[in-house]
């Protein structure tokens, strides 16, 4: 007796195959192992209306029969009759996208050409009409020579309609005698790409304006290399845009903050209770304050592309990415949240299912520069990095900048690569998101989050940072050297000896008194860093009027630029955040991983900051 025909599903990944596949062989499935290679095969029995039955294969996505994977590989192999272990396939369903048509039409009209016998599943057509397009399976039909099925693979309708184009199909066979290895005249991708589109456009009856126009800007947006592009000159304007846009209204911080300074130093006699006012709040908070209009320009970035519905995009764009270092793309929102702040970044990785994928995020997510970071990475390329342009319109300090970002996301990746080969082996899952459609962000939804973004920062300035940087004034202040001693005031109290023993630790890295300083109560919050900074120099230079004490100065006098790349390389890496720890205990239940993740990320950060130190120093900077 002949073996029953088999018939493969084939088609671009995501167009439904395998739930077209399940809904047509139910529980009749087999999994097997192509030889030779480590995909999978399913196959399955179903039956046809006349009750005849067929064996049905399963077969890898694909974008088109030039392979650039084991899995695309096996798909042309079996189409072509060339795959060891499978015999040529007596028919084929072509699964497509009906919202996708252009795209999935090339590889369908690569397909049809094998002279195979062909049924076309229009799937996801539910997808399609919600969206507003109306497509005309017959013209589909008549253009491809081919019958055209609209299905909804998850909702099993059009299975039976399907069955029967099959049954014909088979009935009729091949519409020549196919050999193995008959290989149709290879057309040029862009020949394929213009009869696709003009196919696709033949056989839309009505589309919205709106989905015409998503369906143009995806087609940019989503694109493997223009897409890429488009992702990466939008981060890169939007970190040149932090510097270039907001030198003024910094000036007009500055300059309310010196004046509050000056009028506070006059009204009081000197002492204590001035000192601590000046040196201590208005200084240590002051230099933190500054940084508003830069947090607020990052902001506002974030909020548009996430309002014009451009940040799933971004996700989907960069699931391949995150896929070949073994995240789920569904990674992407908790990583890009972790932009503003590794708190909120951490709770939203509930959404990812897989615990191991879900601790990855988590373990990394400490990597992705928080807004925290920005006023110690501005202050110190604002002292160090000179303000030119390496371009036209291309200043140095912005390029810096996105560089430190882009430090942060090479080091997570490679951070993540890692786990997953050791400390979080397992598999990794797939990932699936509605595209929202674009739209023009409101302005008023857009000022609400800004004005969020503000108060949200003024009240940790207000409340944290200002604690943090009293403890630390009075730390700085007391013991006070006796009067003649040639010892500086800082290094004379109980905060300069506990700075002395970190610094034994740090100083082979570069660092010097005052990051030792200022890396502990750093810990409560980074910023606190460039605010400690702030009044190690106010307490060290009481003569100084507060006008002049113009931390940038204070730092171009007293530090080196080994120094400084080294401060800024530590704060990439470091997890210098006790929220941040405390959020990672609270969703792994436990301090397991939140000190694996302590421990790891400052030995990161001591030999990333060690060896920047050194290098910088080897080279003459
Ligand atoms: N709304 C809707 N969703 C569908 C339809 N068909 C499939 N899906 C969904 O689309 C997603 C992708 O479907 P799969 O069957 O995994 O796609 P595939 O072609 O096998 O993908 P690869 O194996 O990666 O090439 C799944 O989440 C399905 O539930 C459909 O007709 N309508
Ligand atoms: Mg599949």
């Amino acid at each position: 007796m002949n073996p029953a025909p088999l018939v493969a599903l084939v088609g671009n990944p995501n167009a439904g195959k395998s739930a077209l596949f399940n809904a047509l062989t139910g529980a009749r499935q087999k999994v097997g192992n192509y030889p030779g290679v480590t995909v999978e095969r399913h196959s399955g029995r179903m039956a046809l209306p006349d009750g005849r039955p067929v064996e049905l294969v399963d077969l890898p996505g694909a974008y088109s029969l030039d392979p650039s994977s084991p899995d695309e590989q096996v798909t042309r192999d079996v189409v072509t009759g060339t795959q060891t272990g499978e015999r040529l396939p007596d028919a084929i369903v072509v699964v497509v996208d009906a919202a996708n048509l252009d795209n999935h039409l090339r590889f369908t009209l690569q397909l049809v050409a094998l002279g195979l016998p062909v049924v076309v599943a229009l799937n996801m057509i539910d997808l399609a009409e919600r969206d507003g397009l109306t497509l005309d399976p017959n013209v589909l039909a008549q253009e491809l020579g081919v019958p055209v099925l609209p299905t909804v693979a998850v909702r099993r309708r059009g299975l039976d309609a399907l069955k029967e184009a099959l049954a014909t199909v088979l009935q009729q066979g091949p519409a020549h005698p196919i050999r193995p290895s008959d290989h149709p005249v290879a057309e040029d991708i862009v020949t394929l790409q213009r009869r696709a589109r003009a196919l696709s456009e033949k056989a839309t009856v009505s589309e919205t304006a709106v989905r015409r126009w998503t369906h143009r800007l995806d087609a940019v947006a989503l694109h493997p290399v223009f897409g890429t592009l488009l992702l990466l000159a939008i981060l890169f304007v939007m970190f040149q845009a932090v510097f270039a846009w907001s030198q003024a209204p910094i000036d007009w911080i500055q300059g309310g903050m010196d004046a509050l300074g000056g009028a506070v130093s006059a009204a009081l006699p000197p002492g204590f209770i001035r000192s601590l006012l000046v040196d201590g709040l208005i200084a240590g908070v002051g230099a933190v304050v500054v940084f508003l209009p830069q947090i607020l320009i990052l902001f506002a970035f974030i909020l548009t592309l996430e309002a014009s519905g451009y940040m799933v995009r971004a996700a989907f764009l960069m699931d391949r990415l995150m896929a070949s270092v073994g995240l789920s793309g569904r990674a992407f929102i908790p990583l890009l949240s972790s932009f503003a702040c590794a708190v909120p970044g951490i709770m939203a990785t509930r959404t990812i299912d897989d615990e191991k994928d879900r601790l990855t995020t988590i373990l990394i997510a400490p990597l992705m520069t928080c807004s925290a970071r920005l006023p110690v990475y501005s202050i110190m390329i604002g002292a160090f990095i000179p303000a030119r342009d390496v371009l036209p319109g291309v200043g140095l300090q912005g390029l810096v900048l996105f560089s430190l970002y882009v430090a942060g996301i090479i080091g997570a990746f490679f951070a993540a690569l890692i786990l997953r080969k050791t400390v979080t082996k397992g598999a990794s899952s797939g990932f699936l998101m509605e595209m929202p459609k674009y739209q023009w962000p409101h302005p008023k939804d857009l000022l609400l989050g800004l004005w969020q973004r503000a108060l949200i920062f003024l009240k940790r300035a207000g409340t944290i940072i200002a604690s943090t940087t009293i403890v630390l004034w009075l730390l700085l202040s007391f013991p006070k050297p006796p009067i003649g001693s040639t010892v500086s005031p800082v290094d004379y109290s109980i905060a300069g000896r506990i700075g002395h023993g970190i610094e034994k630790v740090v100083a082979p890295i570069g660092f010097n008194r005052d990051i030792s300083l200022a890396l502990l109560p750093a810990m409560s919050a980074r910023e606190v860093a460039v605010a400690a900074i702030g009044t190690v120099y106010a307490i060290d230079n009481p003569d100084q009027p507060a006008g002049e004490r113009n931390l940038i100065q204070n730092l171009r006098t007293h530090w080196t630029l080994p120094t400084a790349l080294a401060f800024l390389m530590w704060f990439v890496f470091a997890p210098q955040c006790i929220s941040t720890i405390a959020i990672t205990r609270r969703e792994t239940n436990g301090w397991k991983w939140p000190a694996f993740m302590v421990g790891y990320l400052f030995a990161l950060a001591y030999i990333a900051a060690g060896a920047t130190y050194w290098i910088a120093v080897a080279i003459g900077l």
